[in-house]
């Protein structure tokens, strides 16, 4: 799978907001269907606009919480019977909560595994396909004020590379990335605002001096759209700062 995406079958997790919200639209724009998958009460109406915008047998409608492996099986199959292939899958769905961090884990590390295998299983063994993990910068430079949210992103970044071997070794021919952006203005960041201010104050400190300037997620859809598109592309980790931009790491 390489160039146009137009006619083709992607799945997005967290889609109903943020950075998977933008890149279920530049992927819509840019002629793909969409399986549309999030936990949020807000999917359907984020469907039904987007279904009026590009088409509303363009867009599948998928509640699912990504952390139960049978329920996101499900929808994966779902995606691939309503649209009849599944060739680009971004499993971006993620929270920030360490005080919860057995649910972190299983939402931002283990979903991201399950997803990949669920698309190994769905994609054609012919024409192949392309996975994109959604980590962070956090996951290449840990984080004081959220270790267990690093450690999520580290892991995803350690398996985009090992499972790329993987493929490459089996024969397969699915292509697999994974995007690190630092901040980025979604209601993910606005929400650890709060939580952050009532840790201690150092931490806090920490915080605030990594802190840089928030990027659009519409900005973060355009890395994630050269991943997919990019052919030469693979076990490719993209770091996206508001500073300098897109940078590839080793
Ligand atoms: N906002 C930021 O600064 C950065 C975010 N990220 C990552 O980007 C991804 C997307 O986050 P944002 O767009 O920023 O946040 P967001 O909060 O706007 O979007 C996350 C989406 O995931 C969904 N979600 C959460 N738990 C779920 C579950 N169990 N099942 C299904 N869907 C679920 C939410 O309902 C939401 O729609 C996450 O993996 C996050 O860790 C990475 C780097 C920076
Ligand atoms: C620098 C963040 C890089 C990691 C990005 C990521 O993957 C997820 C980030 C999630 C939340 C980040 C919250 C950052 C908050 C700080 O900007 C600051 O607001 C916290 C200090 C509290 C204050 O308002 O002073």
């Amino acid at each position: 799978m390489s160039g146009r995406v137009s006619g083709l079958v992607a799945l997005v997790t967290g889609a109903a907001s943020g950075i998977g919200l933008a890149t279920s639209r530049h992927l819509l724009k840019s002629g793909a269907k969409v399986g549309a998958i999030d936990i949020s009460t807000n999917l359907k109406s984020t469907c039904d606009a987007l279904g009026k915008e590009f088409g509303s047998s363009n867009i599948a409608y998928l509640p699912c919480d990504v952390s139960d492996d049978d329920a996101l099986k499900s929808a994966f199959k779902e995606t691939k019977e309503q649209f009849g292939s599944l060739d680009i899958v971004v499993n971006n769905a993620g929270i920030f909560d360490e005080d919860n961090w057995g649910k972190l884990l299983k939402v931002n590390l283990q979903s991201v595994i399950s997803g990949t295998y669920n698309a190994m299983e769905l994609m054609s063994p012919d024409k192949g396909g392309v996975i994109v993990n959604t980590a962070s910068v956090s996951g290449l430079s840990p984080l004081p004020f959220c270790p267990a949210y690093s450690a999520s992103k580290s892991g995803i970044i350690a398996f985009t590379k090992a499972m790329k071997n993987n493929l490459e070794l089996r024969g397969i021919k699915i292509r697999i990335n994974s995007i690190c952006p630092a901040g980025v203005e979604t209601a993910m960041v606005m929400n650890a605002g709060k939580v952050i201010m009532s840790m201690p104050q150092p931490i806090i400190a920490a915080a605030t001096a990594s802190a840089g300037e928030l990027m659009k997620p519409e900005f973060i859809a355009e890395g994630i759209m050269e991943l997919i598109t990019d052919a030469s592309r693979n076990g490719a980790i993209l770091m996206i700062e508001p500073d300098k931009g897109f940078t590839y790491v080793e």
